[in-house]
């Protein structure tokens, strides 16, 4: 028998006036997962997460978060969420750990559990050093451990978490996935929302493939990666003007020609390459590559997650 999901979606809707943000998409999330939406932006991942945080009605569909409707019992699933936002909210005007006591003391929390509960948080994000400071002047990374440490203040059964490392540095980004996956490794069910594929490949035992408020595929990273792609990619870059496809088109299973490169789908990249030489077409440079959900989406819908 299996055990309910702590997120079920069935034809779940979202209108704004007569525009579909999202249209009637079905998911399931397990207790202990990381779940994610990859998607570019604009496909309706945020709408979604919004609903699921019980912060925004659904227009159509049934939900269910945590056993319970969203429309009858909103603030009691909330009590149980954590939930971190795509803009930080912090108190600028207050200290690192008094954020995390004021939050605590919303959710009815004792003085003496949320102080213990701060210092155990501090040490997670990794800013024990600097509980006493105000928030302002943290860095970007620091301010989003630090939102995700609020987010934990009352032992969510499920974090939410939009975009978590948009705007980041590549060492701030390390260090967050880092910090979510000892998360996800203490048992937490994640949900996260991405549009970044490394994000999604690091972080997601499961994903679904969001694109114009509709799910485009479903699956584990390496699932869609072995359904909608080929084990290699080899990128060719040609002088501005001479992306003809022409001399490389029948060198992989399929290519896809971008305005900066052509991607050759093959199970050989350094065959094909070989074969590229041998008939004398000269990139400027060339790549091979193991296959990414990059790929994936761009074979499901034509274009790029990011532009
Ligand atoms: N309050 C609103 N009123 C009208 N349209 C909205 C509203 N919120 C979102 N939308 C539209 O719904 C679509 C989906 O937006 P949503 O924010 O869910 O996408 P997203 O995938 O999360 O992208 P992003 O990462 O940019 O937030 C977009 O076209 C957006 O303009």
């Amino acid at each position: 028998m299996g055990v309910d999901p702590l997120v079920k979606a069935v034809g779940l809707t979202k209108r704004f006036a007569d525009f579909e943000a999202v249209a009637g998409i079905d998911i399931e999330v397990r207790k202990g997962e990381a779940f994610g939406f990859l998607g570019p932006n604009g496909a309706g991942k945020s709408s979604t997460m919004r609903m699921i945080a019980c912060v925004s009605p659904r227009s159509g569909g049934t939900l269910s978060v945590l056993g319970m409707d969203p429309e009858v019992d909103g603030p009691k699933i909330r009590a149980r969420l954590g939930v971190v936002p795509q803009q930080d909210n912090l108190d600028n005007e207050l200290t690192v750990r008094q954020n995390l006591q004021v939050y605590g003391r919303y959710f009815g929390l004792s003085r003496k559990h949320v102080r213990e509960k701060a210092d155990e948080l501090l040490e997670f994000a990794q800013l024990s050093d600097r509980a006493n400071d105000e928030v302002d002047p943290l860095s970007g990374g620091m301010k989003r451990r630090l939102t995700i440490a609020r987010s934990l203040v009352n032992d969510p059964d499920l974090l939410l978490l939009d975009e978590p490392t948009t705007g980041l540095d590549p060492q701030a980004r390390h260090l967050l996935w880092d910090r979510l996956f000892r998360l996800k490794h203490q048992g937490v069910t994640l949900i996260v929302t991405t549009h970044y594929m490394d994000e999604a490949e690091q972080l997601c035992d499961r994903l679904v493939v969001m694109d114009k408020g509709t799910i485009a595929a479903e699956g584990s990273p390496a699932e869609l990666i072995d359904r909608y792609s080929t084990k290699e990619v080899l990128e060719l870059r040609f002088p501005p003007g001479q992306q003809d496809p022409g001399p490389v088109e029948d060198l992989g299973e399929w290519v896809e020609v971008l305005p900066d490169r052509i991607l050759v789908y093959t199970t050989d990249g350094e065959a094909s390459l070989a074969a590229v030489h041998n008939r004398g077409v000269t990139p400027v440079s060339s790549l091979v590559r193991r296959s990414t959900l990059e790929d994936v989406f761009l074979k499901l819908t034509g274009r790029t997650l990011v532009d």
